[in-house]
């Protein structure tokens, strides 16, 4: 089941999403057993008072305390009508010595209301306040809208739970992986069990007071003929008999004639006038146009004009910013408000992570102005896969949404961690702040890691690395915050306040807790390095024992074709401790003319050669790809000149490519492998481009060593441009 409403203490009380005014007297009163209720329950306020029927007992008709819900218009609360903000889903809420009051500007404000109440509901007394309450964004939610794994369907029904406390009011439904979102299968009806499941959440979204809206991604092989804009139709058709009531069109991330804006925009009229506008009960659309960004769009080539133009003004267009990964600004409403002819609709690429899919984004929500809250007409956060981690992040997106201007991303970062794991709030902040950034990546999207703990950090690697000395205090921060690292890693990893959080996040749980006994090891080495040559030698194999085992997670989890792997304190804790780590051995060495490996990164791979110019090269890994660095000079490869790429044990190959400049290289270089070091098998080198690029068919082969031979009993010129291989 979802989580529920952890209790807070009274001091750290902070309403979610933070109101707009919210008075509260220092006075609390204890909710009678008894109270006197007033509503019209079949009005408008009925999904309010269904709400407050969970949080109150049965009322009595002879109490003196009273209770009154309503929203605008309602007899129940017409003496409070001045005191309605007139702002859509906003509301007045008060708790008085006799009464509360409930007053909603509409339906989902008073829901909104009683949202409110039911935070205030948890404190150990309920306190006197005054709450004049609305939202400054009109939508607010999120747009499963993510590549790779869909959520769950337990997991949406969560979430949805979620939103509803959050006060967000949209979920769009539009996981690119799902095939009858998505070309091909876009036509057709879900199957039974599909429908049944998407039909629940759409009761669901409802319970909580969220619009669920089904959006389509037909682009790709979409016609501009009247068949598929009648399958379009009749595909809406079954999702309103399903109950959606909220639909979108999204065309982005496609290329060919679906790409034609004066066609989107005719459909997308057809749409709205013939469905939407006939149906009557269906919110506004969305559309995704294929322009999404700024970046990507070309504003002389007419496309958003056009769409600005032609859309039929109801149409909601989403925008993800001046990139496809963007953190938005005044500037980014300015450049697109005016072309699209409306209040862009915001799509916010955060936290999704299916281009970082190693990485987790923990961190807290910052970079998006306070001051444009009149510029956009949504705002909805694209989700991680995973689900339950996603919650911190959309916990501040619902609170920056709600109130701009409030909004502090720190304060709100450390309320969503509360609010996700009230019992062990300590140890998922330990682990959240070391697991926010993305790594490098091709959106150049970055965030901040280990924030609190970062000036230790340089002080004690600047000190060390310039002087070889311990900065004593620094040393010790560090040291702390290693031991919280390995503490909160164990207890969040057979937590039960949230099993299915921690279903997802278990294998980030794994390295995070080798990282910090790897900086643990690492603070002895520096401890040790020129005073205790047992001790540091200890240290030195426990670190590089912690390598081997950080990198076998790295290749044993999460083993996806785009970025493989569980990365952990990726940005600042684990390279400053590789750091140390090179820089103690170093001083080890120098104080006892020693020659231990100083590379900290564990490398499962080892080249060397007889070849003077080959012999430096490094070997580089990336996931299960392995790699020489190429070398830009002309090789003198000797007559019988070797090079060995050998493995820390048997590993299973799929490709192994070779390119040394040269058309005719297998006359002149043998390739072999051997799977036991003794027995060696040359392997043919076939050519791929025509040119000087060979592959050799490993496929499925086992190897231990991989040699290359000048087999010409005479010195070679080559050039050593490519040889890389691919672990299966
Ligand atoms: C080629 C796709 C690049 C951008 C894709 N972005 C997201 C980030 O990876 C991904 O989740 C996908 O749904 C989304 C497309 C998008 O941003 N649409 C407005």
């Amino acid at each position: 089941g979802c989580l529920s409403l952890g209790m807070l203490s009274a001091q750290e009380f902070h309403l979610q999403p933070t109101p707009q005014v919210y008075e509260t007297l220092q006075d609390s009163i204890v909710l009678p057993d008894a109270y006197r209720f007033s509503a019209d329950v079949e009005g408008a306020a009925s999904d309010a008072v269904r709400l407050l029927g969970t949080l109150l007992p049965d009322h009595q008709e002879k109490a003196d305390f009273r209770i009154t819900v309503g929203v605008k218009g309602d007899k129940a609360v017409r003496k409070y009508t001045r005191l309605i903000p007139s702002k859509a889903e906003g509301y007045y809420l008060k708790v008085g010595k006799n009464e509360i009051v409930i007053a909603g500007a509409d339906a989902r404000g008073a829901y909104y209301g009683v949202q409110t109440l039911a935070q205030l509901l948890t404190l150990p007394k309920l306190p006197l306040v005054e709450v004049t309450d609305y939202p400054d964004i009109p939508y607010r939610g999120v747009v499963e809208g993510f590549y790779g794994t869909p959520w769950s369907h337990e997991a949406r029904l969560c979430q949805l739970e979620f939103y509803g406390r959050n006060k967000m009011n949209v979920y769009l439904y539009g996981p690119k992986d799902d095939p009858y979102h998505s070309t091909p299968n876009w036509r057709k009806p879900y199957p039974e069990r599909e429908a049944a499941q998407l039909k629940e959440l759409v009761d669901k979204a409802k319970e909580n007071n969220v619009i669920f809206y089904w959006a389509i991604h037909p682009g790709q092989d979409i016609k501009w003929n009247d068949e598929d804009r009648q399958n379009l139709l009749n595909k809406f058709e079954k999702m309103y008999q399903l109950g959606v009531r909220g639909f979108a069109v999204f065309f982005d991330d496609i290329s060919g004639e679906g790409t034609k804006a004066d066609k989107q925009a005719d459909l997308l009229n057809y749409l709205d006038d013939h469905f939407v506008k006939v149906k009557g009960d269906v919110e506004p659309l969305i559309m995704c146009p294929t322009e999404y960004n700024k970046a990507w769009s070309n504003v002389k080539g007419g496309y958003l004009t056009t769409l600005g133009e032609k859309l039929n003004k109801g149409i909601q267009i989403m925008w993800t910013g001046n990139s496809v990964i963007a953190t938005i600004d005044r500037e980014t409403m300015d450049f697109i408000n005016p072309l699209l002819k409306r209040k862009a609709y915001i799509w916010w690429n955060f936290p999704v992570s299916d281009y970082v899919r190693d990485h987790l984004l923990m961190g807290p929500v910052y970079g998006n102005a306070l001051d444009i809250k009149d510029e956009m007409e949504g705002f909805v956060s694209n989700p991680m896969e995973h689900a339950e981690a996603s919650k911190i992040a959309l916990y501040s997106v619902a609170d920056y949404a709600w109130n701009l201007s409030d909004y502090d991303s720190d304060l709100s970062w450390k309320r969503a961690i509360k609010d996700l794991m009230p019992q062990h709030a300590a140890y998922l902040e330990t682990f959240a702040a070391h697991n926010s950034d993305l790594g490098a990546n091709g959106h150049r999207f970055r965030r901040e890691e280990s924030v609190a703990l970062q000036p230790a950090l340089e002080a004690l690697l600047s000190t060390y690395e310039k002087q070889h000395i311990i900065d004593e205090d620094a040393w010790r921060q560090v040291n702390e915050e290693c031991c919280k690292i390995v503490t909160a890693s164990d207890i969040l990893s057979v937590s039960q306040e949230n099993q299915p959080f921690i279903a997802e996040i278990t294998p980030w749980l794994m390295q995070f807790k080798l990282v910090g006994q790897y900086g643990e090891a690492v603070l002895q080495m520096m401890r040790w390095a020129v005073t205790d040559k047992t001790g540091f030698e200890t240290a030195y194999e426990h670190a590089k024992s912690l390598q081997l085992l950080m990198y076998k997670v790295d290749t044993s989890y999460n083993q996806n074709p785009y970025q493989p792997g569980i990365k952990s304190g990726s940005k600042v804790l684990l390279p400053t401790f590789y750091a140390l780590f090179e820089a103690s051995v170093g001083l080890y060495n120098q104080a006892y003319q020693a020659a231990l490996d100083t590379r900290a990164v564990y490398m499962p791979y080892t080249w060397n050669s007889d070849v003077p110019q080959l012999a430096a090269l490094p070997v580089l890994r990336k996931g299960k790809m392995g790699n020489v660095s190429p070398s830009n000079e002309v090789i003198r490869w000797q007559a019988g000149g070797e090079a060995l790429l050998m493995m820390d044990q048997m590993r299973t190959l799929k490709s192994l490519t070779v390119d040394l400049g040269i058309a005719d290289a297998p006359k002149f270089i043998r390739l072999e492998i051997t799977a036991d070091g003794q027995r060696w098998e040359a392997i043919p080198l076939q050519p791929v481009n025509g040119k000087t690029r060979f592959k050799a068919e490993v496929e499925g082969r086992n190897v231990q060593k991989i040699r290359l031979t000048n087999i010409t009993g005479q010195e070679q010129k080559v050039y050593f441009k490519q040889f890389g291989f691919e672990e299966k």
